[in-house]
């Protein structure tokens, strides 16, 4: 039995003669945080909207918390809480209205204790209007999170946040995966991927480009990692012939070297600088980062 609380199998969907969604297919464990990464237009937010139920498809199939979406609508709304986008709540309504409109749709009590723990308690008598973007976004996760739900759906969830209120967000995020909730989130932001997700789907018109784990996406990359060797006496120069390791270039006292065996060429360039008698001030190991690996592939390079 499969041990995946969302799968999604040669999802199709189109709007008339556009393919919106081609065929993708994922699956995502209980407590896992998924990742959907691609471009403007990729597909990520029909995905999600086939999910949530909202978008009849074209084709393939979804099950989530074994049920199909499509199909048991009542059932879903009780599973799966959805991050509503920003505009989706009209600017005049009052906070404790959106929580009361969305406890009354789940057939639950107010939830007051959902809006201190997002720290907007305070707010209740505030219009939607009034609040600052992070407080906007704390109030509709606040708002996803009413059913109790298993399965929670974000779209963009820090989009527009500064450094503090992302910071805060994600640490939401990680305190709703401690309690085993499993998550999918669209996003555009490398960064948080890499931090949060524990796996990634790269999408491109329609189809997955590239999955696995953050690490094994960026591991994919054509980009050899680099190290950056500082030594006391600059013993490293272009003239070095090291084993594993090539020369890149010289920046900032740094001397930069490209490898794909991290352990043979950093084990290589210690000896070059024992032989030397010279000593390393600093060293730096520079994976790929997912920024550059997402980049090669939207440019159109094929990953490793
Ligand atoms: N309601 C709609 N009617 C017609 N076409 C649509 C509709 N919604 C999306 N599309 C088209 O479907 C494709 C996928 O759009 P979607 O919003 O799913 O992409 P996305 O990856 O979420 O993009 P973004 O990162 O910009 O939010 C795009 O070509 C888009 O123009």
């Amino acid at each position: 039995m499969s041990d995946s609380v969302i799968s999604v199998k040669g999802l199709i969907k189109k709007y008339g003669a556009i393919s919106a969604v081609n065929g993708i297919s994922f699956s995502v464990k209980q407590g896992e945080i998924y990742g959907l990464l691609g471009p403007n237009g990729a597909g990520k937010t029909t995905t999600l909207e086939c999910l949530e139920g909202l978008r009849r498809i074209d084709g393939g199939n979804i099950i989530v918390a074994g049920c199909n979406p499509q199909k048991d609508k009542k059932k879903i709304r009780n599973i799966m809480g959805v991050q509503l986008q920003s505009s989706s709540l009209p600017d005049g309504i009052l906070v404790s209205e959106a929580m009361a409109l969305v406890c009354a749709w789940h057939e639950t009590k107010y939830r007051s204790d959902l809006l201190e723990c997002f720290g907007i308690e305070g707010m209740v008598k505030k219009k939607y209007h009034q609040l600052s973007t992070g407080q906007q976004r704390r109030l509709h996760l606040a708002l996803a999170l009413v059913c109790n739900p298993s399965v929670v759906v974000l779209d963009e969830p820090t989009a527009g946040l500064d450094v503090e209120g992302r910071a805060q967000l994600h640490n939401e995020i990680r305190k709703l995966k401690k309690q085993n909730v499993t998550m999918l989130l669209a996003t555009h932001d490398m960064a948080e991927a890499e931090g949060l997700c524990d796996q990634i789907s790269i999408v491109i018109k329609g189809t997955v480009a590239v999955t696995g784990t953050p690490f094994e996406v960026t591991a994919a990359s054509k980009r050899d990692t680099r190290i950056a060797i500082r030594t006391g006496r600059n013993s490293l120069s272009s003239n070095c012939k090291i084993e594993g390791a090539t020369f890149f270039k010289e920046k900032d006292c740094y001397s930069i070297w490209t490898c794909s065996d991290s352990a043979l060429a950093i084990g290589a360039l210690m000896q070059r600088v024992k032989e030397a008698n010279d000593f390393v001030i600093d060293l730096r190991v520079e994976r790929p980062s997912l920024e550059e690996s997402f980049l090669e592939l939207v440019s159109g390079g094929e990953m490793k």
